[in-house]
């Protein structure tokens, strides 16, 4: 009987594989090509992780012999992370995707395997899986609810109803996924608050009836489906005798307790990832597991195959677990610290761009410029360094409520749709919002349609809304009989001026009373800077680090972006300068903590150039005398 634990790879297999990739594997992803047992496979950046994977499935799929009736796992955190791998599989990819083997995200695997068959067979109908802002709006509008005045009374308790769900323990009501106990209300008799607490069961019930259910949610029903059928497990084990898990460090606590339950004892499960490059989660820092390999020392992956030697040796330490970290040859190009003033920003840039010409680096791989936050506000972000930087691409914008009511009364009886109807509206009050400067109280950005039917259900009350779609119902009705709204309209914006304790300003007025018919021009993306100087020219590429996770380039500047604090000359610099025992003490901050994730993901990106910029106001003296003594290995340039 065929034996996974048992491949054995030959060095014509390896040479065949090495010449579809052009590199040699160096001895750490050998031995990992040849180990079939359960391993956690900590690797620094750069070292592989993705290739390494890749080729190993490669030559698992022509090891496997036809007649194998079990399938192989293959899980990852995002669908980019599929697509990536893929990519490197070439033809080989085809195999994986073919019964009995899995490839896909771990939330696609829950779904397909636990929450939707479970479902299926409880409801006899398919569920609707669903993120939180969209439940939110299902379960807020549930006509029941409102007048059972139950949601009423939680929001003046700060309980918000659409945060509120199965717990993956017991199916219990929680405000958290992975607690036990059921949610309760601060200063409530206990029967008074169960009384509450079996209301918005019934609700969620009936939610849950029609279909409907959080992404998390589908982990709380994957683990009621094992508890009550446990038999389950012995299926999936059977069927996947070995499973792949790559970018372990972004499993959240419920993904990762997920797997250690699917998987027993006796799979073969290879968890890859780099607990230093944890930076995916969302949420609060308690959801995000820590994951904590279980290390075998011959089974790593130590050496970079992207970062020179001097760059490596600089950033290995710059992060939260200090790991060995080896680069590859030495490069004679220093890692640079761009100190600008705030009148000199818009030159980072092109200072950057020059070192990127005398090295000739454009023709060795992307250049790009990249931060933590992005955004048109007046805090640091990237648009502050290059303000024509537009990630996405913006739709054509009104200049007042008549291009609104314009743009609506002749599309009209084209729109299929009363969601973009409903959308446009809601466009229309938070740009109302936006021109009086009321932002989200609770996040201080400007409202989106989005955050707004999230705020008021929230702290307002959910007949708000139900009242205004009825508006809305009746305004699309009287706008197709040519009916101005116009008035209705205006009363509707002063009501939510109003509600956020705001006053109306001139330029709202002159928003609302303008008879013009004017559109601002949509604006296509524009990530790419074009610098020229001469004869040369290089394209630089901006993006957020998050963008960049995973990605080679051959110079990165890491610039300094305000968010809560300043990273690079807040924190990130004083990291860098402090010694082995300044860093410790540096790690249990827990402001610097969170930041270094973050850090080390930029700082390792290139493989020739790395330069960080950071403001001249917080480029302190001991910054200074580090940075400005030649043997500690970077170049100092004033802008
Ligand atoms: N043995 C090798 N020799 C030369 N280049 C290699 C070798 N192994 C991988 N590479 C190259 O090194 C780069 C980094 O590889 P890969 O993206 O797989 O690393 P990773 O560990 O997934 O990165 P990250 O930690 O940033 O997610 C890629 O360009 C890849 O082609």
């Amino acid at each position: 009987m065929f034996d996974l634990r048992k491949i054995e790879i030959t060095d014509n297999e390896v040479l065949a594989v090495e010449h579809k990739f052009g590199f040699r594997f160096n001895e750490g992803q050998l031995k990992l090509l040849r180990y079939w047992e359960t391993v956690d496979v900590q690797a620094c950046p750069g070292s592989g992780k993705t290739t390494t994977l890749a080729a190993k499935l490669m030559l698992l799929s022509q090891k496997i012999p036809p007649s194998f009736s079990q399938g192989i796992c293959i899980i990852t955190h995002t669908n980019i992370a599929v697509e990536e791998i893929k990519e490197k599989l070439g033809d080989a990819a085809k195999f994986f995707f073919q019964y009995p083997n899995h490839f896909g995200t771990i939330q696609s695997f829950v779904d397909k395997y636990l929450t939707i068959p479970y479902y299926k067979n409880k409801y006899k109908s398919s569920p609707k899986i669903v993120e939180e802002f969209a439940y939110n709006d299902i379960i807020s509008n549930l006509y029941e609810l409102v007048v059972t005045k139950t949601v009423d009374f939680l929001e003046r308790k700060n309980v918000f109803l659409g945060g509120l769900v199965y717990n993956r323990h017991n199916f219990n009501i929680s405000k958290n996924l992975n607690n036990t106990e059921k949610f309760d209300i601060k200063g409530l008799k206990p029967d008074t608050c169960e009384r509450y607490y079996k209301k918005i069961q019934s609700a969620k019930e009936k939610v849950l009836s029609y279909g409907y259910m959080t992404y998390d949610e589908a982990y709380s029903i994957a683990f009621k489906y094992i508890r009550e059928f446990p038999h389950v497990l012995d299926a999936i084990r059977q069927r996947f005798p070995m499973v792949f898990v790559d970018e372990m460090q972004d499993m959240e606590v419920h993904q990762s307790a997920l797997i250690s339950t699917l998987f027993g004892q006796d799979s073969i499960i290879q968890k890859i990832g780099d607990i230093n490059q944890s930076i995916f989660s969302s949420r609060a820092s308690e959801d995000q597991a820590e994951w904590k390999p279980v290390i075998n020392q011959d089974i790593q992956l130590r050496i970079s195959n992207r970062l020179s030697g001097n760059i490596a040796a600089l950033v290995k330490d710059i992060c939260c677990r200090p790991q060995e970290m080896t680069g590859r040859d030495h490069s004679e190009i220093k890692p640079i610290i761009f100190v600008y003033e705030t009148h000199s920003i818009l030159k980072v840039k092109d200072e950057f761009a020059k070192r990127v010409i005398i090295n000739n680096l454009a023709s060795v791989g992307d250049i790009k410029i990249i931060g933590s936050r992005i955004g048109k506000d007046s805090k640091l972000n990237i648009s502050s360094y290059w303000p024509e930087f537009n990630r996405v691409y913006q739709k054509s914008h009104y200049k007042n409520l008549n291009s609104y009511l314009n743009y609506l009364e002749i599309n009209l009886p084209s729109i299929q749709n009363v969601k973009q109807v409903r959308l446009t509206f809601l466009n229309c009050i938070c740009e109302c919002l936006k021109i009086c400067g009321i932002k989200n109280p609770l996040t201080n950005f400007n409202f989106t349609p989005f955050s707004f039917i999230k705020y008021v259900n929230d702290v307002g009350h959910p007949d708000k809304i139900i009242n205004m779609d009825l508006k809305i119902a009746d305004w699309i009705i009287k706008t197709k009989n040519s009916v101005s709204i116009k008035s209705d309209f205006i009363s509707l914006i002063r009501g939510i001026l109003k509600f956020f304790g705001g006053n109306s300003c001139t330029e709202l007025e002159e928003f609302l009373a303008n008879e013009d018919i004017a559109v601002d021009e949509e604006r296509p993306e524009q990530k790419i800077y074009t610098f020229v100087d001469g004869e040369n020219s290089v394209d630089i590429h901006f993006d957020t680090i998050h963008g960049v996770k995973g990605e080679t380039h051959s110079a990165t500047l890491y610039l300094e972006t305000f968010t809560r604090l300043y990273d690079v000359g807040g924190k990130i610099l004083n990291f860098i300068i402090a010694d082995n025992v300044g860093k410790e003490k540096l790690r249990k901050d827990k402001a610097c903590y969170k930041k270094l994730p973050h850090a080390y993901v930029a700082l390792t990106r290139p493989t020739h150039l790395l330069a960080i910029a950071v403001n001249k106001e917080r480029f302190l003296q001991t910054h200074l005398e580090y940075f400005g003594e030649e043997s500690n290995g970077w170049e100092l340039v004033f802008i």
